[in-house]
């Protein structure tokens, strides 16, 4: 849901190769995450090859070139077919780079906007905000499920707000002051990516007492510090009211929540993360009750984290969708 959210935004709503690069992504997340023994020694060039992985990265970053290769083409070509005025109102992250090209904006790159620049971005923006956010929302519901209480007032509220429209308006998203909460409290149990991204210090420097040379890779670690009981009530408890009179925010001032990072490199996609996460999430509880499948019991829920450089569930969160009086309303 979240990817094809992405999708749209970065390739418009017709863009046939679009599902093959998202399946090209999670590929490649599915190599980023979990554990090897390259990671550990990467100045041993060697361990890349012996485990595969060079390969099996290289090969998959052909694939994506040929895709966007594709991707870029049908956009020329609609450029060339459509009429000025229903291009721009159909204007997708694609056009907005071919348009730059036009503009001369990449004259100092041989004034040509070359593909693997286009597929850099491409992949930090689907791999940093399609996968972010799925994961987000799974943990969201994951916890609401293990915690009724949370869903039944989450679910009242959403229902509250949208029932005199009989659907989720992105408009409307802003009244979500609970289910805002519920997404503030799982980013901070849940940080999508726990230890932020990899960063290397450009100088030598002090922090609390610790020598950081230069050149060193730092990596921060979100998950604990948004646990740490020292800042936190009852920290491992799933409880998003802490949220709701509160000023604490996750743009990068107060250091104990710091899921987005902080700072210079914070996560620039941040506004476009917020309502991606939300809306698929309102529709999720406005229309529909969960239920476990099979039989199974709430204690039975496996909440483990996968180790990676995301944080994704290790088993997927399998779930009966029971649709709400309210979607019978909205089709009749
Ligand atoms: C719940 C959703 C998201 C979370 C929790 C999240 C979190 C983060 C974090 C922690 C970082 C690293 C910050 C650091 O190193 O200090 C990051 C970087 C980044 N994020 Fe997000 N993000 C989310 C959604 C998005 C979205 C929707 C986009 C784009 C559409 C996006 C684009 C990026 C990019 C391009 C970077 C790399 C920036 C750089 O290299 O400096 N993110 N994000």
């Amino acid at each position: 849901m979240t990817f094809g959210i992405t999708g749209r935004a970065a390739f418009g709503k017709k863009c046939k190769d679009q599902d093959a690069f998202i399946t090209f992504l999670i590929e490649l997340l599915k190599i980023l995450s979990g554990f090897s023994l390259p990671d550990l020694y990467p100045s041993i060039k060697l361990l890349q090859d012996i485990s595969g992985m060079r390969k099996k990265a290289e090969k998959l970053y052909e694939k994506s070139d040929r895709i966007l290769g594709e991707i870029l083409n049908e956009h020329r070509e609609k450029m060339l077919t459509t009429k000025k005025h229903q291009a721009e109102a159909e204007e997708d992250l694609v056009d907005v780079f071919l348009k730059l090209q036009q503009e001369g904006i990449y004259d100092n790159i041989n004034g040509q906007i070359k593909k693997d620049i286009l597929s850099t971005a491409f992949q930090d923006i689907f791999a940093g905000g399609g996968e972010t956010s799925s994961t987000t929302l799974e943990w969201a519901i994951g916890e609401m499920l293990k915690n009724p209480r949370v869903m039944k007032e989450a679910q009242a509220e959403v229902r509250r707000v949208f029932d005199r429209k009989g659907n989720v308006e992105e408009k409307g998203i802003h009244e979500l002051k609970f289910l805002k909460a519920v997404v503030k409290e799982t980013l901070r149990l849940h940080p999508p990516l726990p230890l932020l991204l990899p960063r290397e210090s450009t100088k030598s420097c002090e922090i609390n007492g610790y020598e950081i040379p230069e050149k060193t890779r730092v990596l921060v670690n979100a998950w604990a510090i948004g646990r740490d009981p020292r800042h936190w009530n009852e920290a491992e408890t799933f409880y998003p009211e802490r949220f709701l009179d509160s000023s604490l925010d996750y743009r990068g001032t107060d250091f104990e929540y710091i899921p987005f990072g902080a700072g210079r490199r914070i996560c620039p996609g941040i506004t476009f993360a917020l309502p991606i996460v939300e809306l698929p999430l309102a529709q999720l509880l406005y229309h529909f009750d969960w239920k476990l499948p099979n039989g199974m019991k709430l204690e039975d829920l496996d909440m483990t984290e996968a180790s990676g450089i995301t944080a994704r569930r290790m088993k997927d969160l399998l779930l009966i969708p029971i649709a709400h009086p309210s979607s019978f309303l909205q089709e009749s």
